[in-house]
């Protein structure tokens, strides 16, 4: 892997991406992950996507916050771990201020802290280190499980509208169902299991799905890849915890850290297998884990979170 990683980024292919169109463009390069330089280590972040719970979604926090500390690292750098706490809610209404600091520069590792400010207060504490490559002869990992090709799975989208033509649909349900299908997630996703992952009938905290960004990225740029990475792993991870309660709904959940490491190269605008499963769930807080495959099963990246998850029952006549 490390071999691989070696590979530095191809020239060709920056100079491809500069060419594609900007309507392919991935949305998370072109305005997400674009951050606006302010001042020697200090940027400004604006949302593309904000959740119906408005709060700014942790993954795009992390992911602009990766962004901004990678900013103020060397090429020959690769990002390899990540560990962040998200102290308050953010605020969509306004921007998110990235603040750098250079906490050490050594030979092999260099690590930056990171804090992610509105109204003048942290929302976001995060910690990321990066390492010159180092090839080693230990190198090991768990096998990618089996699963369905992504191009035999339907997206989010489809099972969506599938589920919107069945006749005994709540009209609330219905509007529920085309409100998800107008928000504009940067994101494409393939639940391996439909029936598991949207929580039909309780089951093993445990969901698979194939994932990539929306649009072109192209291969160049491996510390763009991780901040991608860094978002998209936040969107589905939470709701893991959830899996086997079917009886109840979620009132309040909230990620409350964050952590991930980095194993290989990959492309985010490449289809991704997705393994989420939660270990433990205890005191109103859930701990979830996903390993993230490349599609030739080369570990890609792992990472863990811990939420708050506040719950109420579900409704007896609930359609959802
Ligand atoms: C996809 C997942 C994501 O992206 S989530 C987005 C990223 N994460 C975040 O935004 C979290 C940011 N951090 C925070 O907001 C705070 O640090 C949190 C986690 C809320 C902790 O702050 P803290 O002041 O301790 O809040 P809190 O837990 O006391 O209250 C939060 C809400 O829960 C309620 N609550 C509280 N205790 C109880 C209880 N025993 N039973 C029932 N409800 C309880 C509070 O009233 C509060 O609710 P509300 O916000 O007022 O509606």
């Amino acid at each position: 892997l490390k071999e691989e990683q070696s590979k530095n980024p191809d020239e060709s292919s920056e100079s491809s991406a500069a060419q594609c169109p900007q309507d392919l463009r991935s949305v998370l390069v072109t305005s997400v992950l674009n951050l606006e330089q302010l001042d020697i280590d200090l940027y400004r972040g604006t949302h593309h996507w904000v959740p119906r719970t408005q709060r700014l979604f942790g993954g795009q926090i992390i992911g602009q916050a990766l962004v901004a500390a990678a900013k103020s690292v060397g090429d020959n750098l690769y990002a390899h771990s990540l560990h962040c706490y998200f102290v308050r809610a953010g605020d969509p209404k306004v921007p998110v201020l990235y603040q750098v600091d250079r906490t050490r520069d050594g030979r092999s590792f260099t690590v930056r802290s990171v804090k992610a400010i509105q109204h003048g207060q942290p929302i976001l504490i995060c910690q990321a280190s990066f390492q010159v490559l180092q090839p080693s002869p230990l190198q090991h990992q768990f096998p990618m499980p089996v699963v369905p090709q992504p191009e035999d799975l339907l997206t989010v989208e489809e099972l969506i509208q599938r589920y919107l033509s069945k006749p005994d649909l709540t009209e609330s349900a219905k509007q529920g169902l085309n409100k998800l299908l107008a928000t504009e997630v940067p994101i494409e996703m393939k639940p391996v299991s439909p029936a598991h992952f949207y929580r039909f009938a309780p089951g093993e905290p445990r969901r698979l799905f194939w994932a990539r960004a929306r649009g072109y990225i192209g291969e160049g740029d491996m510390k763009l890849h991780c901040c991608v990475a860094a978002y998209v792993s936040d969107f589905a991870l939470l709701g893991t915890v959830l899996l086997p309660y079917s009886k109840y709904k979620a009132r309040f959940t909230a990620s409350l850290d964050h952590a991930m490491w980095f194993h290989s190269t990959f492309r985010s605008d490449e289809w991704m297998l997705y393994e989420c499963d939660s270990p433990w769930a205890g005191s109103s807080r859930g701990l979830a884990q996903c390993r993230l495959w490349r599609r030739d099963g080369v570990l890609a990246a792992s990472c863990s979170q811990e939420g708050v998850l506040r719950v109420k029952p579900v409704a007896e006549n609930s359609k959802l």
